[in-house]
């Protein structure tokens, strides 16, 4: 911007400067008239992302300075598309009227709209959340916070470091702010983080000075915020490593919104062993919430099983499946709930019927509370407002405890839905700015001023017929522009009629334009009225608007209880369409399925899908290793198997004929080979940093999902890997693991290890064909019909001829036998080492039992020889 300092600047363009110089980040929208004009690098930014015409201000000129504007009542969804493109928009408005101004007109940044700080329905995702979140890495532990202005939602946590990145991916921020990248607050951890966050998320990363993170200011920060001593009624403790992040958040907040932020009424500080961690690659790759090759929610979990019909209900249901809970006792209270429902159609249908149209409570709310809210804001409350009191009957019928808490919940804020009622016309337009927003009745002076103008069209016409008779002209017009006000017009070849008194106006085609004295007093008392009846209108609106802030907290709570009403409802009804049934929660280390169905793929499949048992943990056995040919539905099972634990623990019912679950406290998975090679990591990288990942943070209560370990390598190598994983899970974690494999030498486990046990998935061959029977039988299989599964693929009949024969080339060169052996042995050995340290410490435990002082000759030769014979018993 070379021209900043041109002495040429217009008033106006030295003032764009002085704002563009406090935000440069931004991509300043400068009012002027109609038009939201941007300039610079700014207009070729908007030009390109939002598609308009990139013109110049002053072409002329020896720099003319490159311009393209947006109309200013299109400018929500420009804002949309520049928010969704990565950037960030200060609002410059004009802040008096032109008409008033005394030189060039007072602007100012009104609002600073960021893709994590983005409040207008338009920009956002009904049921998503749209977090803000800031990152703080403390001495021991890291922390994040992060709010939804658009909701009030606002939670922190603390978290090992290790962990902060899978997180924030978990949350799906918007935008994610980090201290600037200097000083010791920034170190290669924190660039790491970065960097990660930067490649597996959209958010944008915003810097910001280091002090947003200093504690103290941000300890002042958050108790002024909430009108606090200190933090200790929310669960953080002086000194925590949350008060650095979540001080950041609201510091940001303050920079951007201008506006209160009084709905952000408190911080709820996650505590993670309540929750069923899911780690980043299991969410991406069970495609919970997200689809793993479109990145779409359609085909995703969430996709499928989401039944809400709120807004509200919608972001719950989603932080519900995110985060599933880990306690039977809270698990049980959400699926008695969802049972009561489910028993009892009419009530369900009752509910269900009721939320439809139901407004979007937590975001007028906040609308509400930093007085953005519309006139169809208040029209959509007073609607929804009367439909609490059916639901709060409906809902009192109901036993569970969970139920009964929400119908508390419900409510009915009479005296606001009254006062929204008598005041806001339900036609109302989108905007105050034309009037038409409260309801006649409401106000004696409104009423009064109203009917001035109204009788206006009345006295037109009279005053119109009483002209055209004194004058003699039958086709006398009165007639209203914006130029001249109201005006008599009269037909050019009568104009000669026309009485002395008419002052002429204007001229055109066929016609003379004339005002008279009485028509200019009468168009002053009008335009007064209309001006005036406008005013006290807004001013009206805005009184309604400052009460309803005084129902924000209400409105918030009331909000709460309809999403959880609604989110059981939706579990209920998922459950009567699909045949789903309620999950027996346990506290044992096992999972029991009769007759499981993968949700998404046997929804789409319907009748074809075939279901499946499963038995783990505890008694039968805690890994269970799954061969079958390709295309056999192995990882279809493991899979189903996870998501299934994610809907039972998030309190939903799930596709089974029965189902046994004891509460897991986290999820892993390595599935299939994701394509990582844009954070620089080879294939078999990944796989083996997420198999590190899981032989070292995997608890005995946790479930493991493998499928294909090792393939990434050459067999023998990846064959090992696979073979020392398996073990040590068994052997050390315990946890309930599920190994698909193509690695059949691995069935031989079941036999060395007491807690593994082999599946394959049942085959039928006929003539030279494979069927896939998808029907998962107990036991191993030895083939991989691998070739089968290319022809079916489509390649071309001469590959496939030719594959067969190398096959049984191969087959008889490294014979099956001979690998066999090779692991017989390993498995001999295996079990004369375990036979040898047990003979080895019977013998030595033997010895310690004796008291040499105490033996005779011929017993110390006899214990002698039984020590003997007992040696080489066990190396026979
Ligand atoms: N239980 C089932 N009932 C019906 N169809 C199924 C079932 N399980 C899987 N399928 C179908 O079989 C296809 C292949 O399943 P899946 O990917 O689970 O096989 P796989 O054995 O893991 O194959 P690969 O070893 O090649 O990875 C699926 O796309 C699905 O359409």
């Amino acid at each position: 911007m070379a021209a900043y300092n041109n002495k040429k600047l217009t008033p106006a363009m030295k003032q764009f400067h002085s704002f563009k110089e406090k935000y440069p980040d931004a991509v300043l929208f400068f009012r002027m008239g109609d038009f939201y004009e941007t300039f610079y690098e700014d207009a070729k930014i908007c030009s390109r992302v939002l598609g308009i015409a990139l013109t110049s201000r002053g072409k002329d000129s020896d720099s003319p300075i490159p311009l393209a504007g947006i109309p200013y009542h299109a400018v929500d969804n420009y804002l949309k598309k520049i928010i969704e493109a990565g950037y960030k928009v200060a609002v410059c408005e004009q802040v008096e009227d032109p008409k008033e101004a005394k030189g060039v007109v007072k602007r100012d940044v009104v609002r600073v709209v960021t893709p994590g700080t983005v409040t207008d329905d338009i920009l956002l995702e009904a049921k998503e959340d749209n977090f803000l979140c800031a990152v703080h890495l403390g001495r021991k532990f890291a922390a994040i916070a992060y709010v939804d202005i658009s909701t009030g939602k606002f939670c922190a946590q603390k978290l090992p470091e290790a962990e902060l990145a899978d997180e924030i991916c978990r949350l799906s921020p918007r935008e994610c702010i980090t201290a600037e990248r200097r000083g010791e607050l920034f170190g290669d951890d924190a660039a790491r983080i970065i960097s990660e966050i930067k490649s597996r998320t959209d958010a944008v990363i915003t810097e910001r000075p280091g002090w947003y993170f200093e504690p103290n200011g941000a300890e002042r920060t958050l108790t002024k915020l909430f009108g606090t001593k200190n933090l200790e009624g929310f669960g953080i403790e002086e000194g925590s490593d949350i008060i650095p992040a979540a001080g950041a958040v609201i510091e940001y907040l303050n920079e951007t919104q201008k506006t209160t932020l009084r709905h952000i009424r408190g911080i709820k500080v996650v505590q993670r062993n309540c929750y069923l961690q899911i780690d980043q690659t299991s969410l991406r790759s069970l495609e919970i919430l997200r689809t793993l090759r479109s990145e779409d929610r359609r085909g995703s979990l969430l996709w499928s099983i989401d039944k809400t019909r709120t807004g509200m209900g919608g972001r719950l249901f989603n932080a519900w499946l995110r985060m599933p809970l880990c306690d039977k006792k809270h698990i049980d209270r959400r699926l008695d709930a969802a049972a009561e429902f489910a028993e009892n159609k009419d009530l369900l249908d009752s509910i269900t019927g009721q939320l439809k149209n139901f407004a979007d409570l937590e975001r007028i709310a906040s609308r509400i509370s930093t007085m953005r809210a519309g006139p169809k804001d208040f029209v959509m409350l007073a609607d929804t407002l009367e439909k609490v009191g059916p639901i709060k009957e409906t809902l009192q019928q109901c036993s569970s405890p969970l139920l009964q808490r929400i119908a508390e919940g419900c409510d009915m804020m009479d005296e606001f839905a009254d006062l929204l009622r008598r005041a806001i016309n339900p036609e109302c337009p989108n905007h105050t700015r034309d009037g038409g927003v409260i309801i006649d009745g409401f106000s004696e002076e409104l009423d009064r001023l109203r009917s001035l103008s109204r009788d206006a069209n009345s006295w037109l016409a009279e005053y119109q017929a009483q002209e055209a008779q004194r004058i003699g002209i039958p086709n006398l017009k009165v007639g209203f522009n914006k130029v001249f006000g109201y005006y008599i017009e009269v037909s050019n070849s009568l104009k000669d009629k026309v009485p002395e008194e008419y002052i002429r106006k204007q001229t055109i085609k066929n016609a003379e334009r004339y005002i008279t004295e009485r028509l200019k007093e009468f168009e002053q008392q009008i335009l007064n009225a209309r001006d005036r009846s406008l005013e006290l209108e807004n001013k009206l609106f805005d009184d309604i608007r400052c009460e309803a802030v005084n129902y924000v907290e209400r409105l918030q709570r009331l909000s709460d209880s309809i999403a959880a009403a609604d989110c059981i409802s939706s579990i209920a009804a998922l459950s009567m369409q699909r045949g789903y049934v309620r999950p027996e929660i346990t506290e044992e280390k096992s999972i029991q399925f009769i007759e499981g169905r993968h949700p998404v793929i046997a929804d789409n499949l319907g009748s074809e899908f075939v279901s499946n048992d499963l038995e783990l943990g505890d008694e039968s056995g805690d890994v269970m290793i799954i061969t079958g040919p390709n295309m056999s539905g192995k990882s279809t099972y493991i899979r189903q198997t996870a998501l299934l634990v994610i809907m039972a623990q998030m309190g939903c019912f799930i596709p089974a004929k029965q189902a046994r679950i004891g509460v897991v406290d986290r999820i892993f998975t390595r599935v299939g080979a994701s394509d990582e090679l844009s954070r620089g990591q080879s294939t078999f990288m990944v796989e083996m940093t997420e198999t590190a990942n899981i032989v070292n943070n995997a608890t005995d209560r946790s479930l493991v999902i493998l499928d294909e370990v090792g393939r990434g390598t050459s067999t023998y190598d990846g064959l090992s890997i696979a073979w020392a994983v398996t073990e040590h899970i068994a052997n050390n974690i315990g946890c309930r693991t599920l190994f698909a494999t193509h690695y059949h030498e691995l069935v031989e486990l079941a036999e060395l290890l007491r807690n593994v046990k082999n599946c394959n998935v049942a085959v039928r061959e006929w003539m030279d064909d494979v069927v896939f029977l998808h029907k998962i039988l107990p036991g191993a299989t030895d083939r991989s019909y691998g070739i089968h599964v290319a022809k079916l693929a489509g390649l071309p009949e001469r590959i496939v001829k030719r594959s067969r024969e190398i096959l049984s080339d191969l087959e008889s060169t490294f014979s099956r036998e001979a690998e066999g052996a090779q692991l017989s042995r390993n498995r001999t050995t295996y079990q004369q080492e375990d036979l040898f340290s047990r003979k080895h410490r019977d013998v030595l435990n033997k010895l310690a039992d004796t008291d040499v002082n105490n033996l005779t000759p011929i017993e110390a030769i006899t214990l002698l020889s039984e020590i003997k014979t007992e040696i080489s018993d066990a190396s026979e």
